[in-house]
C-alpha cells in the first residue's frame, strides 16, 4: 500500500489530540487536505463510533474487562477495513489517534488481561496491519491526570476516571512496548511545553519520512 500510517499513543492527558491537530494542519498545508486523514480510536467510522458510545457510557461501569477488550478490537476491525485500508491504498497519510498499542497498555496491562492475550485477539482484528511509525507521547501519570482535571473536567470518560495506579501500570506497559519495538515506536517527552513537543514530533516524522515537513 502506498500511504503512510502514523499512530499516536500515550497515557491520558499526554497531549495527543493537541499535537495531532497541529500536525494535521501543517501536513494539509504541505500535501493538500485530501492527502491527510485523521482517525480517532475507538471510532473513526460510523459503526466504530457507535461502539465508542457503548465503551464510554458512564452507565456501563459494570462492563466486563474482556467485553471491553473485545469491543475495542471490534471497533478497530471496522475502522481498519472501512477507512484505514482504503486510505492507504489511495496513498494518503493517516494520523491515527491510538491503535493496537492502546489495547495492549490499557486492557492488557491496566485491566490485567495480559499483554500477549490482547495482542492475540487484536491480530484477528488487524490482520497484520501495523503503523509504519508510532509517536509515543510519554508523561508521568500524575501530570497527565492533572492536565485533564484542569482543562477537561467536563469531558471525563470511564477510563480517565480510573485510579492513579491504573494509569501508572498503563504507562509502564507503554515504556516496555517502546523498548521492545524501538524502530517503530519513538518516545517524545510530553511534559515539555506544547510547541516543543510539536517540534520534536515533526522532526521524528521527518526522520522516518524525509518528504514530510
Ligand atoms: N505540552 C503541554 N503542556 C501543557 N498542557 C498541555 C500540553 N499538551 C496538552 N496540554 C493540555 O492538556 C490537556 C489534555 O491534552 P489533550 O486532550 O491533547 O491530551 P490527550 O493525550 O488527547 O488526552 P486523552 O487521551 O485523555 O484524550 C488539554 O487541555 C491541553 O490543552
Ligand atoms: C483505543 C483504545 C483506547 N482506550 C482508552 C484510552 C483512553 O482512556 C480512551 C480514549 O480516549 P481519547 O480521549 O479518545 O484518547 O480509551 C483503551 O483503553 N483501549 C484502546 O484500545
Amino acid at each position: 500500500m502506498d500511504g503512510k500510517f502514523i499512530s499516536f499513543e500515550g497515557p491520558d492527558g499526554a497531549g495527543k489530540t493537541s499535537v495531532i491537530q497541529q500536525i494535521q494542519e501543517d501536513l494539509e498545508q504541505q500535501l493538500g487536505k485530501e492527502a491527510v486523514k485523521y482517525i480517532r480510536e475507538p471510532g473513526g467510522s460510523r459503526i466504530s463510533e457507535e461502539i465508542r458510545q457503548l465503551l464510554f457510557d458512564n452507565q456501563n461501569a459494570d462492563m466486563d474487562p474482556r467485553t471491553e477488550a473485545l469491543l475495542f478490537a471490534a471497533s478497530r476491525r471496522q475502522v481498519v477495513v472501512s477507512e484505514i485500508i482504503p486510505a492507504l491504498k489511495a496513498g494518503k497519510t493517516i494520523l491515527c489517534d491510538r491503535y493496537v498499542d492502546s489495547s495492549i497498555a490499557y486492557q492488557g496491562a491496566g485491566r490485567g488481561l495480559g499483554e500477549q492475550e490482547i495482542w492475540q485477539i487484536n491480530q484477528f482484528a488487524i490482520d497484520g496491519l501495523m503503523p509504519d511509525l508510532t509517536i509515543y507521547l510519554d508523561i508521568e501519570s500524575e501530570l497527565g491526570l492533572q492536565r485533564i482535571a484542569e482543562h477537561r473536567a467536563n469531558q471525563v470518560n470511564r477510563l480517565d476516571k480510573e485510579k492513579l495506579a491504573f494509569h501508572q501500570t498503563v504507562r509502564q506497559s507503554y515504556l516496555r512496548l517502546q523498548q521492545r519495538h524501538p524502530a517503530r515506536i519513538k518516545l517524545i517527552d510530553a511534559s515539555q511545553p506544547l510547541p516543543t513537543v510539536i517540534n520534536d514530533v515533526k522532526t521524528t516524522i521527518h526522520d522516518r519520512f524525509s518528504e514530510l515537513f
